[in-house]
Formats: structure tokens, sequence, C-alpha cells
């Protein structure tokens, strides 16, 4: 089975399957007299079709531990999806863009870790892994599509993938299993 070795999870390195939403070394702005730091418009929600409207949830992932395998991708034809910690849970991220067939083209798949600080949100069609809360569990707050015509596809890979931890830069240290 094929390790997908992880990437730290940048804004130039997730361009294209979403945003990253984040602090750290963002541009931040004053308001409320100074008393508060406002890291304004990182991404946007889209909504797309007759009945839908963005809508806010909670959702509390239970703790997955390393070493990770990985058999399946989802997206939401009409809408993006943000995953937002509130408590600083650290989560694992699979990706892969779409293949000239509409499934996802596994020869781009990649692997992410969100380092608690960090959110996403994946755009309109981006295939992805469901949630996977890493060694603890984590509670997000998720924007994404509410309406009421179906809004999220599941595909089977192709084949299956491990995560075990260890990074494609080889100058971070792997992830414990936690
Ligand atoms: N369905 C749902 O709310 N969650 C998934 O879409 C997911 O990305 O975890
Ligand atoms: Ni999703």
């Amino acid at each position: 089975m094929p390790i997908l070795k992880l990437e730290r999870l940048t804004q130039s390195a997730f361009a294209g399957f979403g945003d990253v939403i984040e602090m750290n070394d963002r541009d931040w702005f004053h308001i409320n007299n100074g008393s508060t730091r406002r890291y304004h418009n990182q991404s946007t929600v889209q909504v797309t079709g007759a009945d839908g409207q963005a809508g806010i949830s909670l959702a509390r992932g239970d703790a997955f531990k390393l070493p990770q395998t990985v058999t399946m991708l989802e997206r939401h034809p009409l809408g993006s999806q943000s995953w937002i910690p509130m408590d600083g849970a650290p989560f694992l991220i699979v990706v892969a863009p779409n293949g000239v067939d509409g499934l996802p083209d596994e020869a781009g798949i990649r692997a992410f870790y969100a380092d608690g600080g960090q959110g996403v949100n994946y755009f309109q069609g981006t295939w992805h892994h469901p949630l996977m809360t890493l060694g603890r569990q984590g509670s997000f707050v998720v924007i994404d599509r509410i309406g009421s015509v179906p809004n999220c596809d599941e595909r089977d890979l192709a084949q299956h993938y491990t995560i075990d931890g260890a990074f494609k830069d080889k100058a971070v240290p792997p992830l414990v299993s936690m």
C-alpha cells in the first residue's frame, strides 16, 4: 500500500484545492477601537443551486490515530466546505484533483497536516477525505451549503493509501502515533 507523505499546510501548497484559514503570519487590521484584530476575508463561501444557502454548523470529530488508511474521497459539487478548529485540534487533510473522468485523479492525491491553528475551506467540488481529527477529539465550525438536494459525492479509490506520519520534507520530524 503506497505511503501518502504529509505536507505542511500552507496557502500556496493548498492552492487549487481551497484556502487555508489561519492567523499565523497573516495580515490583520484593528477593529473595535483597537481591542480586536480582524484577519479579514480569508476565504469565500461558495453556494450554487436553487435552494441552497450558507450555513454555520458545529462538529465534534473523533480521534484518529496513525497509521491511517485512506480508501475513499468525497466532494461537495454545489458548494464549498470549511473546517475551522475551535479547540486547537490538529487534523489530517487528503485531497485530489479532478480527473478527466470527473473522478479523483489519484496521481495527484496529496495529504496535509493542519496544526490546530489552521482551518481550511475546500473549494466547491474539491475531492477530500472526511474529517480526521488527529490523536484527540476535536470541535470544529463547519461552514457549507445547506439545502434539500444531495451535495456529497463519495468515491472509493482505486487503491488504498497509508498515512504513517512521515512528511515529504525530510527536515520535518514525523508525527508520532498519538
Ligand atoms: N458531511 C459532512 O458534514 N462532513 C464531510 O463532508 C466532511 O468533509 O467531513
Ligand atoms: Ni466534506
